[in-house]
């Protein structure tokens, strides 16, 4: 089939890419001319696995083109995925539909009268419904549930398909669109305009609640004197309760959960429905950052002025270079503000963290970020960071002292090789190690 994808950021490079994989033929439109400068080149302006291997295969073999151009995009297919962005209004905490809004009017203006036009970005339920009775073409909404470092696998095996139609016809073009991954077993969910919006933002609001779940425990944990990561097995063995998202520490961050939630609440608020619960399972997010921030000052003897704090992480979490809303980030820079030398070391990240906070200092390894400092702050769970040797990072740093803010690190090993460790929602050792000349 020919699909055009509309907005090639991460979700929609992604699914252009997948899509040209699955058989079809793609044009991807953007308005960010150099981002379709890159993809044309064959290289993704973010770090994805597998993501520019796929991308080169298909602009190879013709079956994957990117424009700028609506115009040429609305001629050429018969489903236009729409993947542009809905971040968090300035205003308010509801989703801006600016582009969204955009990006329907400019393809329905080109496209073929019976052509479909599925949205595939996160939106507050009522847009597919207000959009459909605008454009005068046919409507699909299509909710995306990858997740970034696995966006290309979790595309071409998805957990399940949600597609939210108004008619047979839409459903029997989106059957066939998927009809791979259909044929590999993956479950179908059909719905209506709401259901399906709604399904992606429940799914995110639930994500993020049992994130800040494990953080409350932690938070418990931490005045009590109890240990999260051994209250999140027992509690995980529990095949209702599951063991997945429930590592504590810093808290979620990225482009999609902070802002989803808060447009969720925004919207249940319109519709006259209370989600309050997702300002606390926010509210206790934003308390873990304040942690970290607290803990560094009290392992600094009370302020950290002057002091040299090494942050190991700037994405928002492993296997990304995204930056959006990055917990590490956050503390790293409020440290800054409150007078701390913070370095920061991120293996994929440094880039784009380089341009949204340029007055942190950045290192070019692990190493170089520990040399010197008299505070590590574990803010982003890399796996190097696990290989680090306690040994060695100790005959580097000026004191040695290590907050992890990710749950991820052997405290055991870090203590044994004399470090003052302390880890969020884990007690701190029973023989504190003396802090001297802080
Ligand atoms: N990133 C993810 O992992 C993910 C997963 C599932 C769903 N989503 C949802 O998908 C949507 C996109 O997210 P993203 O992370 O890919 O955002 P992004 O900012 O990386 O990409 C959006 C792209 O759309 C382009 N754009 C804006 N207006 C346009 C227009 N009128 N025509 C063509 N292109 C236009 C922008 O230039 C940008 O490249 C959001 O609603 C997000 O919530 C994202
Ligand atoms: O137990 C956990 C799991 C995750 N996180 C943090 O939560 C955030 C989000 O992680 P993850 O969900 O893996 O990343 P995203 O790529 O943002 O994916 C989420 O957001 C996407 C966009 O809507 C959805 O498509 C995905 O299904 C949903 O998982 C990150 O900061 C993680 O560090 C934790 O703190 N503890």
């Amino acid at each position: 089939m020919r699909l055009t994808v509309i907005g090639t950021g991460y979700l929609g490079a992604t699914h252009a890419a997948c899509m040209a994989e699955l058989g079809h033929e793609v044009v991807g439109v953007d308005v960010d001319p150099d981002k379709i400068a890159a993809l044309r080149a064959g290289q993704v302006p973010f770090h994805e696995p597998g993501l520019p291997e796929l991308i080169r295969k298909h602009t190879a073999t013709g079956r994957l083109r990117f424009t700028t151009d609506h115009t040429e995009a609305g001629a050429f297919g018969e489903v236009h995925f729409v993947c542009v962005g809905t971040p968090q209004r300035k205003d308010s905490e509801g989703a801006d539909l600016t582009y969204v809004d955009a990006a329907f009017a400019a393809i329905a203006e080109h496209a073929a009268e019976d052509s479909l036009l599925v949205g595939k970005s996160t939106v507050p339920v009522g847009t597919a419904e207000r959009l459909a009775g605008t454009l005068g073409v046919e409507v699909a909404w299509n909710p995306e549930f990858l997740r970034e470092g696995f966006a290309v696998e979790d595309t071409l095996r998805p957990d399940r398909l949600v597609i939210g139609v108004r008619s047979a016809h839409a459903e029997t073009i989106l059957r066939k669109v998927y009809e791979p991954v259909l044929e590999a077993g993956t479950p179908l969910v059909t719905a209506d305009f709401p259901t399906a919006e709604l399904v992606k933002t429940a799914a995110n609001a639930f994500l993020a609640t049992k994130i800040s779940f494990i953080n409350a425990m932690a938070e418990l944990c931490e005045a009590a004197g109890g240990d999260v990561g051994v209250l999140a097995q027992a509690i995980g063995h529990d095949d209702r309760i599951g063991k997945k998202f429930l590592r504590a520490g810093v808290g979620f961050g990225g482009g999609c959960l902070p802002k989803d939630i808060r447009a969720f609440a925004h919207r249940a608020d319109e519709l006259g429905v209370s989600l309050a619960f997702l300002r606390e399972v926010d509210a206790i997010n934003m308390r873990r950052r304040d942690k970290v921030v607290e803990l560094a000052r009290e392992l600094c003897g009370g302020a950290v002025l002057g002091a040299r704090i090494a942050v190991l992480g700037a994405a928002f979490k492993p296997d990304s270079d995204d930056i959006r809303d990055s917990p590490a980030l956050n503390v790293a820079a409020r440290l800054r503000l409150d007078g701390a030398d913070v370095t920061v070391y991120d293996p994929e990240a440094l880039d784009n963290a380089r341009k949204a906070f340029p007055l942190l200092g950045y290192a070019l390894s692990a190493e170089e970020a520990l040399r010197g400092a008299d505070l590590v702050l574990h803010l982003t769970e890399w796996p190097q960071f696990r290989e680090i040797d306690p040994e060695r990072a100790a005959s580097l740093v000026a004191r040695p002292l290590i907050v992890d803010g990710r749950g991820a690190l052997d405290g055991d090993r870090w203590s044994a090789a004399g470090w003052h460790f302390r880890a969020l929602g884990r007690p701190a050792p029973v023989e504190e190690r003396p802090l001297q000349g802080l």
